[in-house]
């Protein structure tokens, strides 16, 4: 399941990020990439412990987690802390799928990459290029979003980022572990936690069917969810 999550961060924010970014000092993204990533990938990154992006990383994690649609959609229960990319100059990255179990910065806890995560901090007009396209069962999808707001897509899938032709594209990306390993169950739940919420608007909050409804999605995710 692919999923946009709008104004993660409000405009005002993004911009404010963007701008403390592009004056950080970059390097080259080759240098975090596995033996496959490496010769796909011509882009640049922040150094995870860069003062920059360890005090935005931590401030998306702070948004995230008072996110409804997030923590529905996504219930994480490991976030890899954000890290931050920029391309520009014809810069791209290939088709790739990242790597299944990753070892948490300063931690010898490992995290298994569910869902991969992009969150767009330029606008779309500022470059030209730059989708995220990310192959489904219904065929590739591309993805260019609005600053501040993010794509959530099963890491299993191969993905890729067009070619940056003009502008610069400065993004944040990570990796979650969610409790419900599988896509289809935590996309179910999803669903239900949706209908169910929708329903609160307009019914009373002891309605039996409400009541029957949230004891299920409860009693669903005690099931599937593996911490
Ligand atoms: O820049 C993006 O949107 C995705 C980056 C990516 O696929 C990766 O770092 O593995
Ligand atoms: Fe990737």
């Amino acid at each position: 399941m692919l999923m946009v999550l709008d104004e993660v961060l409000d405009a005002a924010t993004a911009r404010q990020y963007r701008d403390a970014l592009q004056a950080a000092d970059w390097q080259d993204g080759r240098l975090s990439a596995g033996s496959l990533a490496k010769s796909v990938k011509s882009n640049q990154q922040l150094e995870p412990d860069h003062p920059v992006a360890a005090a935005l990383g931590r401030q998306i994690l702070s948004r995230l987690g008072q996110h409804p649609g997030f923590l529905s959609a996504a219930l994480p229960e490991r976030i890899y802390p954000p890290r931050f990319n920029r391309y520009e100059l014809g810069g791209q990255f290939g088709l790739h799928v990242d790597s299944a179990v990753m070892v948490l910065p300063d931690s010898l806890q490992t995290l298994r990459s569910d869902l991969s995560a992009t969150l767009f901090l330029t606008e779309p007009d500022e470059y030209d290029g730059g989708e995220l396209e990310i192959e489904t069962p219904f065929g590739a999808q591309a993805v260019k979003l609005a600053a501040g707001a993010m794509v959530l897509y099963p890491s299993s899938s191969l993905h890729r980022v067009r070619p940056v032709t003009t502008g610069a594209r400065i993004s944040s990306f990570f990796w979650i572990q969610s409790l419900v390993q599988d896509d289809a169950a935590r996309g179910m739940l999803y669903d239900l936690d949706r209908s169910i919420q929708g329903l609160r608007q307009s019914l009373p909050a002891e309605h039996a069917d409400l009541l029957t409804l949230t004891g299920v999605y409860h009693n669903l995710l005690r099931r599937w969810a593996r911490p």
